[in-house]
């Protein structure tokens, strides 16, 4: 599903990414590990089509990751940082924002929603504006907002920030059903718990320069 071949970046002579080659097949979580600074975040941006590479080429499902066709775009879901998050909208608003713009219907959005919100347990939060979440709450809303879209191929980058481990189990738990469900996992992590429990194959990054 996603082939890597020599991807590197570099900006003004600083190497943020030394060239790599890797793949991942459909139903697999490919874990991206490295030490700060290692590249993680710029391999997962190359994969997402948010960054061009200097060098090599990196395609999913045989088409450039920077295909801008939405029927390409429909395929790839990347959540790098946290999601822009309208202060007036409650936290089941914003599912439905997310969820509508791609379901064919209303009530199949909404029924998206709730699911998601039950998944990553924050039904009881679905009301709240997003100045009333914690950080960790935040955290989960941007989780749950990358998974209210289609996707065949999920980009994660450390999922597991701010979040306390009966969350983060929660949240392995919700990301293990989407890959047994046949979905590609990219996923960037400094947890050890999410790797050995997630993980079907390693990639570690070396600091680049
Ligand atoms: N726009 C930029 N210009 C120059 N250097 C950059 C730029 N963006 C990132 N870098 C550098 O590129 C390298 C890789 O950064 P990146 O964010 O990909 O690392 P990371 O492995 O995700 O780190 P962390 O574990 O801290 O999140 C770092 O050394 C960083 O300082």
């Amino acid at each position: 599903m996603i082939e890597v071949r020599e991807i590197g970046v570099v900006v003004d002579d600083v190497i943020l990414l030394a060239p790599i080659s890797v793949s991942a097949r459909r139903g697999e979580a490919l874990i991206v590990r490295g030490r700060n600074g290692s590249g993680k975040s710029t391999l997962l941006r190359v994969l997402a089509g948010a960054r061009k590479p200097s060098t090599g080429e990196a395609r999913i499902a045989g088409a450039s990751v920077l295909e801008r066709d939405p029927r390409f775009r429909r395929r790839v879901a990347a959540m790098i940082g946290l999601p822009p998050l309208a202060a007036d909208l409650t936290v089941v608003d914003h599912l439905m924002l997310v969820a509508t713009t791609w379901a064919d219907d209303r009530r199949a959005a909404a029924t998206l929603a709730h699911v998601i919100l039950d998944e990553l347990g924050l039904t009881g939060l679905a009301e709240r504006f997003p100045h009333e979440l914690s950080s960790g709450q935040t955290q989960l809303l941007g989780l749950a907002l990358v998974l209210a879209r289609p996707f065949e191929v999920l980009i994660l980058d450390e999922p597991e920030q701010r979040l306390d481990p009966e969350h983060l189990a929660t949240v392995i738990r919700v990301l293990r059903a989407r890959r047994d469900a046949g979905a590609t996992l990219v996923v960037a992590t400094h947890s050890a718990v999410l790797a050995d429990e997630l993980g079907d194959r390693t990639l570690h990054l070396g600091v680049a320069a």
